[in-house]
């Protein structure tokens, strides 16, 4: 596969001219609390958008991790990206789904077959968790796993994932934990975005 490079400012005016660049108070995944938000489903509603992404992405795991056979994604977020990376790499794509509050598993006869190569593909890391609990879901699998990947890793290079990870662009957003608001993030109620369900009060 040949494909340009995209460089990180092509990658952010993707996400800025689609609208996926949220001001506010948002409740991430980890809990983490942040006034910044990457709305990636504005990208994927967008074909283009996601086609030049993902194309992007698919070269730099190429150049990477070498000849990928199968995609693995966490739902809902990283179906998406999965799919169109995989049909850059010409490799399958599958995912990880919760049952709800649950923990991620492989369903619906997805496998990794041994002497298969896999990569977890992701859309955004913040802490890396999401990654992880789908590297976990995965990990029993006969194939190997090779490494990790996303369009936009916020987490400023700090996320772990447990295998080597590459990313389009890494950024350093500001996220807190729910008792260390900055006092001007506390005045805005919060919302969230995100499938994972909050845990319960
Ligand atoms: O690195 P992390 O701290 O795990 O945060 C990033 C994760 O959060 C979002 O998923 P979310 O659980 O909000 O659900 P979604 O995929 O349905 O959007 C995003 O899609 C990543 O999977
Ligand atoms: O950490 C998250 O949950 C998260 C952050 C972000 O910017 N975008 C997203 O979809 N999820
Ligand atoms: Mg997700």
């Amino acid at each position: 596969m040949t494909a340009a490079p995209m460089s990180p400012d092509q990658v952010l005016a993707e996400f800025r001219d689609a609208g996926a660049l949220l001001e506010g108070h948002f409740i991430l995944s980890s809990g983490l609390r942040s006034p910044v938000f990457l709305q990636k489903m504005a990208i994927f509603s967008e074909p283009p958008r996601t086609e030049r992404l993902c194309r992007a992405l698919a070269a730099a795991i190429e150049a990477q991790f070498g000849k990928i056979d199968i995609v693995v994604s966490p739902a809902i977020g990283g179906i998406v990206p999965g799919y169109e990376t995989a049909r850059h790499l010409g490799a399958r794509a599958i995912f990880v789904e919760r049952d709800p509050g649950g923990p991620f598993t492989l369903r619906r006869g997805f496998q990794i077959p041994a002497g298969q190569r896999a990569v977890i593909v992701e859309d955004i890391v913040t802490t890396g968790l999401s990654a992880r609990e789908c590297l976990a879901a995965i990990r029993s699998e006969p194939g190997e796993i090779v490494g990790a990947a996303c369009l936009i890793d916020r987490s400023g290079g700090r996320g772990e994932i447990g295998v080597p990870f590459v990313s389009l662009v890494t950024l350093d957003i500001p996220a807190y934990p729910a008792d260390a608001l900055p006092p001007e993030l506390a005045a805005i109620p919060p919302v969230k975005p995100g499938s994972r369900a909050l845990p319960k009060a």
